[in-house]
């Protein structure tokens, strides 16, 4: 039987880093986060189906491979740009004992798998690895802007200080993100290993030699006890920060790090005073059940203006977990420029 299946693209991760730049991957990001907590095919709106995702342990839980299909449904990846729909799933692994092995590798190694959502055809695979760390970050910026800066006259203008805790993959990410989009003044970094925050403040250095303060400290209390903005993605099981350790007044965290095993890098008292918002409901139920917080509802719903925001909530919590809409957007994105179909992307310097 004759057959018209083409082979797949791939796109490596060289491909993929090319094409990566923090506008584009913040707008897709707030696109897949605006479609998530509409599941319904909608000719009005954007939305999302994204189940929850599958975990399998290798052995133990610190071995894991997650599967993450998700279909987003007639959005727009620029304002002017044409309605459209994106099929992709995501397939990563998550060793811990990764960054141990000489030279090391990344903890989380990530494919993206593209398909036509006319025909469900393979259209391309793509490094997901790279992708991850940005849409992660992208998403907290999202949250960043949403939840904590527009309570502000200046908004998106106004001057931040940060602290990073965890200068891994994830920490280096929202460092960098978190720069190159707000007006932020000061860094303060914090890692387990101080060598790693140290390598990360040389790179922030030289990537923002003018009116940026960059500092690495020695406790995360150190780092934390003056920042407006709170990054932190760890494998921490115990917390790393605890409410006396936050300045007074507005504060806002995103925190990364939380999954099935390792939750706990934010202490409990934090969480006790905070307005949380997470990324996906759904996800939270099926992989956080040991969160104890009164979640306030889903970011997307702040962006679309469904749910208010929380004014009297000083401490705000973004709890992250990771969606499958976030990676299905940035790839179509990556595809879409790499391949110069919908080119009606957004672009920007790195
Ligand atoms: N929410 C999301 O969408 C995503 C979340 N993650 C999560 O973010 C976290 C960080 O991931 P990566 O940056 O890729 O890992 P990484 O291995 O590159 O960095 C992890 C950092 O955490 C620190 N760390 C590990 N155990 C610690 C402990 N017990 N106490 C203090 N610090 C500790 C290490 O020093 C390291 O710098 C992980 O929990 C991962 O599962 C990762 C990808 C996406
Ligand atoms: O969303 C994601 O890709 C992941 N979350 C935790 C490990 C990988």
């Amino acid at each position: 039987m004759s057959t018209n299946i083409r082979q797949p693209k791939y796109f490596t991760s060289e491909q993929v880093a090319e094409i990566l730049t923090w506008s584009l991957v913040n707008s897709a990001v707030e696109e897949a986060l605006i479609a998530t907590g509409t599941t319904q095919a909608n000719a009005k709106e954007s939305y999302a189906i994204q189940p929850a995702r599958s975990v399998t342990p290798c052995g133990d839980y610190s071995q894991r491979l997650l599967v993450m299909p998700g279909y987003v449904g007639n959005y727009q990846l620029s304002e002017n740009g044409d309605r459209i729909n994106t099929l992709a799933c995501k397939v990563v692994t998550s060793f811990a004992c990764n960054q141990n092995l000489q030279p090391p590798l990344p903890n989380i190694l990530a494919n993206i798998l593209l398909f036509c959502p006319q025909t469900g055809q393979l259209q391309c695979i793509m490094d997901g690895t790279q992708i991850t760390a940005w849409r992660t970050a992208s998403a907290s910026i999202v949250a960043t802007k949403y939840l904590f800066l527009k309570r502000f006259p200046q908004g998106i203008e106004k001057p931040i200080k940060v602290a990073i805790i965890g200068c891994g993959v994830q920490g280096q990410s929202h460092a960098l993100g978190m720069c190159k989009t707000f007006n932020v003044i000061d860094i303060s970094l914090w890692n387990r290993t101080k060598s790693k925050a140290d390598n990360l403040a040389n790179k922030l250095r030289a990537e923002f030699p003018n009116g940026l303060n960059v500092q690495v400290s020695d406790r995360p209390q150190d780092a934390v006890e003056d920042a407006d903005v709170i990054c932190i993605g760890t494998y921490a099981p115990n917390a790393l920060i605890s409410y006396v350790m936050l300045k007074g007044g507005d504060v806002h965290i995103n925190s990364v790090g939380g999954g099935q095993v390792h939750f706990r890098e934010v202490s409990q008292d934090i969480y006790d005073y905070a307005v949380v918002y997470v990324d996906s409901l759904v996800s939270v139920k099926n992989q956080l059940q040991v969160l104890k917080a009164t979640i306030h509802g889903e970011l997307g719903a702040v962006i679309r203006n469904r749910g208010e925001l929380r004014r009297d909530g000083r401490i705000t919590i973004f709890q992250s977990l990771g969606i499958a809409a976030e990676d299905a957007t940035v790839a179509q994105a990556v595809y879409d420029t790499l391949t110069n179909a919908n080119i009606k992307t957004i672009h920007g310097s790195k």
